[in-house]
């Protein structure tokens, strides 16, 4: 990275201030625009296997849908940056389990659709989200940006947040993503989607249509520290 010709140097790691006073978020930005980042340590082991075993009676392995929704969890911890998230779904991989590319907005999915669409008369449509690897994995299971260029294997109790819209509300489709298969291990996600409404006044616009996040930031709640 230190070598590349176009080196960014927005791109950094540094501790964020989060909701929870005194605490300090270790957070590593992968890309400015979309802005994608990583928070590590999020969640405790005590935390992570609650979830876990409330979900693994759940989650039909194989034949059925490998996710289940788990409405309880480290929720101050998910609103590192203010913004208010919505319910979780816990997801398990086994071997050769894996995620299609995909958009997480559900505009592109349901199209026409969307405004009649349940979640999206309640919640808008998925403004960001914050995955959290609750296991590490062997090998594989890295959740890639295909646009980006962007692998980010798992780490036990990394969380990976990335806003699926732009300051100015437009779909960011450069925000594609998929969830490559299990080699060897197993892999096990919280998924939390932070919707449009309730989130009206935590994500500022800009003061541009192309203002970025790191631009707007420094007005948003909580700044860098
Ligand atoms: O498991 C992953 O790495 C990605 C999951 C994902 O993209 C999703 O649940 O929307
Ligand atoms: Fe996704």
């Amino acid at each position: 990275m230190c070598f590349q010709e176009t080196f960014d140097p927005r791109i950094c790691c540094r501790y964020k201030e989060g909701i929870l006073p005194y605490y300090r978020f270790k957070q590593e930005l992968l890309s400015v625009t979309p802005f994608v980042t990583l928070f590590y340590d999020v969640i405790t082991d005590k935390e992570i296997d609650a979830l876990m075993q409330v979900a693994r009676d759940k989650v039909q392995f194989l034949t059925g849908d490998p996710r289940q929704f788990v409405s309880f969890g480290p929720n101050v911890r998910e609103n590192i940056l203010g913004i208010k998230g919505g319910w979780r779904e816990i997801a398990n991989y086994g071997i050769g389990g894996q995620y299609g590319l995909h958009w997480d907005f559900l505009a592109e999915a349901l199209k026409e659709e969307v405004r009649n669409h349940e979640a999206s008369l309640y919640g808008g449509d998925r403004l960001a989200t914050f995955l959290i690897y609750l296991t590490d994995v062997e090998r594989g299971g890295s959740t890639v940006f295909n646009k980006l260029g962007l692998a980010v294997s798992p780490v036990k109790k990394m969380a990976l947040f990335w806003y699926n819209a732009k300051p100015s509300g437009e779909l960011d489709y450069t925000t594609q993503h998929a969830g490559c298969p299990v080699v060897v291990g197993h892999k096990w996600v919280s998924n939390k989607w932070m919707w449009n409404y309730g989130n009206t006044f935590t994500r500022r616009c800009g003061l541009t249509p192309d203002a970025t996040q790191l631009d707007i930031e420094l007005y948003m709640r909580k700044g860098w520290v």
